[in-house]
């Protein structure tokens, strides 16, 4: 039968699964309670394990990337002396697609740095620690009113104790009035202030802002994105160095959540050794609260989780020499053993068939294209000679009445194709308002696929656009119109977007392919301008790998470049991407600029060997 779904012992059973599976309890099925009399049995197989009141038997019937698991195909035998009973819980895959990181939310720091005051005031853990020592007080008290009541208590117990003796009542007549009203005094008085105390931080507790476990999982996630796209050791990981920042170490136990996300996703298999082998050396650290044991077990687990059945063995061979007197981990050493040899004998019998780390090997694909990594570690190399002589920084007013007191200081970065950067663009007071309007708004951004739009790892920023009467949105295209001279009726809605912690978008093209534009080729998106509303401590740069050149966030500051050629050819060369920031946020404002409307303000060419807009 079923147990109902509030039933306490059941709430009690699912909180201890989820805390020793880490699976969400919102996704287990009710729980269901079977009893298998003289007789009863389950068809099937044979079981490792033998019924033991109280264990629990805990597997996986799917792989990670949501394939059903045949070798977990289990039998009930049944009992040779007395009944069985079992409580199932079956636990369904939606609602956990993040206990395994996928295309997680990059948390933007923005967003956490609106709470961090909250936090580095921590009244909760400073009111924790003063009632742990008025509870250490509390206690010493009541034991010397324990000891009291005991010994009051001791003449009256003695079997010579008569009352008729005048002594004796008068023994009896003190502890039953002057010592026990002084004792219940105490008493009442001191859980007065307990429950006082109890109560006010049990509020504090309550109102400290908590981050869902997920976030966890996005912030992880993001870290390794940062680990591969900048090819940072997991050594300088864990010691904190990422970038040109550095910053305090982490503990094992940090540590080992990252090392337990790398274990389960396929795309930083290749750094799951040097995780684990960074892991272990914090935990030589003398303020390690994590044992060698604990970490190696949980990786030991997790590779099993995943079917990779080696790895297991190889892992957690060390925690049984770690453990060398224990029974426990000889025997689950011993069990991972035969899972591994059962698959080990399947592969000989049939080459189709791999372990499991060959079979996650081959899943491995290289998720970021190299000139993605090259570009964004800044090993490009500059430009050299003739080209680099015609470039400019100027201040220009196109005689535009807005550019005439102030004109703009513009540095070209390419002539072909025409990438410009101009700085100081509009003041931090328009750019603080725009983030403002947006933040609330923010949605992860999507790519055109086919019909429709989607979410992909390649491009992972959050973004919303801005309606086309908001003042300030309304002051960035009148500018756009002044430096750039192309018109304003062409423009796209100002899109802000935020990049948080290993937030990117991999090389692409703001052009539409063609075939997207069918007859109407000639209002594609002919120029992008992109103005940079945050600095970035460090990486975040906008890089143009075929220039190649990478331009740095500043704020105020703004790229623009023409993605088509004066003849309404696309211009391959604009290829660019976001890098992940390695320090900060990066907020960006992008206005892509429409061929149709700008057919005057930027003229179109009958040559069709033109291509230059200058
Ligand atoms: O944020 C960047 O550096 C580039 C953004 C971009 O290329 C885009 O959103 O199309
Ligand atoms: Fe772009």
């Amino acid at each position: 039968m079923f147990i109902d779904y509030d039933n306490k012992d059941a709430i009690f059973l699912r909180i201890v699964i989820e805390t020793v599976t880490s699976i969400r309890s919102v996704t287990y099925e009710n729980i269901q309670v079977a009893n298998y009399g003289v007789g009863g049995f389950y068809f099937c197989h044979h079981d490792y394990f033998s019924a033991n009141y109280g264990s629990a038997v805990f597997w996986y019937n799917m792989h990670p990337n949501n394939t059903v698991n045949v070798d977990t195909m289990h039998c009930a035998c049944p009992p040779v002396f007395g009944d069985k009973w079992v409580a199932n819980v079956w636990i369904i895959r939606n609602n956990n697609e993040f206990s395994t990181p996928s295309l997680g939310d990059m948390l933007s720091t923005s967003e956490l740095s609106t709470v961090i005051d909250e936090f580095k005031n921590d009244s909760a853990r400073i009111e924790l620690n003063q009632f742990i020592t008025q509870q250490e007080r509390r206690m010493d008290k009541m034991l010397s009113m324990s000891r009291l009541l005991d010994e009051t208590s001791k003449g009256t117990k003695n079997a010579k104790f008569d009352i008729h003796h005048p002594i004796n009542a008068l023994r009896f007549i003190r502890n039953n009035s002057v010592v026990f009203n002084r004792i219940k005094e105490e008493i009442s008085q001191e859980m007065k202030l307990y429950t006082e105390v109890h109560t006010k931080l049990e509020e504090l507790m309550t109102n400290v802002k908590t981050f869902h476990e997920e976030e966890l999982t996005h912030v992880i996630h993001g870290l390794l994105v940062i680990q591969q796209i900048y090819n940072i050791t997991s050594y300088d990981m864990v010691n904190g160095n990422v970038g040109k920042y550095k910053t305090i170490p982490l503990t094992a136990a940090e540590c080992e959540d990252i090392m337990v996300k790398v274990v389960h996703n396929a795309k930083y298999f290749s750094t799951v050794e040097s995780w684990i082998e960074a892991c272990l050396k914090k935990i030589e650290h003398k303020d390690s609260t994590t044992t060698a044991t604990q970490l190696l077990t949980r990786s030991a687990v997790a590779f099993y989780g995943l079917g990779s059945f080696q790895e297991a063995v190889t892992i957690y061979s060390k925690v049984s020499y770690l453990n060398q007197k224990s029974r426990y981990h000889k025997l689950r050493l011993k069990y991972y053993m035969r899972k591994f040899i059962k698959h080990r004998n399947e592969q000989t019998l049939d080459n189709s068939i791999s372990t499991g780390k060959l079979r996650r090997e081959n899943n491995v694909k290289e998720d970021f294209r190299l000139s993605f990594k090259t570009a964004c570690q800044g090993n490009v190399p500059r430009l050299v000679g003739a080209t680099q002589k015609t470039l400019v920084c100027d201040r220009v007013d196109n005689g535009h009445p807005l550019l005439l007191i102030q004109p703009i200081k513009r540095e070209i970065i390419s002539r072909e194709p025409f990438i410009v950067v101009y700085h100081d663009f509009i003041s931090t007071n328009r750019m603080m308002s725009l983030r403002q309007v947006a933040f609330p708004q923010l949605e992860r951004s999507t790519v055109l696929k086919k019909d429709s739009r989607a979410h992909v790892s390649r491009r992972t920023s959050k973004s919303m656009f801005i309606e086309h009467d908001n003042k300030d949105g309304l002051f960035l295209s009148n500018a756009i119109e002044a430096v750039t001279s192309l018109r304003s009726a062409a423009y796209e809605k100002v899109q802000v977007a935020n990049y948080g912690i290993g937030g990117l978008y991999d090389c692409h093209y703001d052009y539409y392919p063609a075939h997207y534009y069918d007859n109407d080729i000639f209002d594609n998106r002919m120029a992008t301008f992109m103005l940079y509303m945050s600095d970035v401590g460090d990486g975040g740069g906008t890089a143009f790998p075929d220039i190649p050149e990478v331009v740095f966030p500043k704020m105020g500051s703004a790229v623009f470049w023409y993605n088509m050629h004066p003849n309404n050819t696309v211009n391959e060369d604009t290829l660019h991407c976001a890098c992940p920031p390695l320090f900060g946020d990066k907020w960006v404002a992008n206005v892509w600029i429409k061929r149709n409307n700008n057919e005057f303000a930027a003229q179109c060419s009958l040559d069709q060997y033109t291509t230059s807009w200058w």
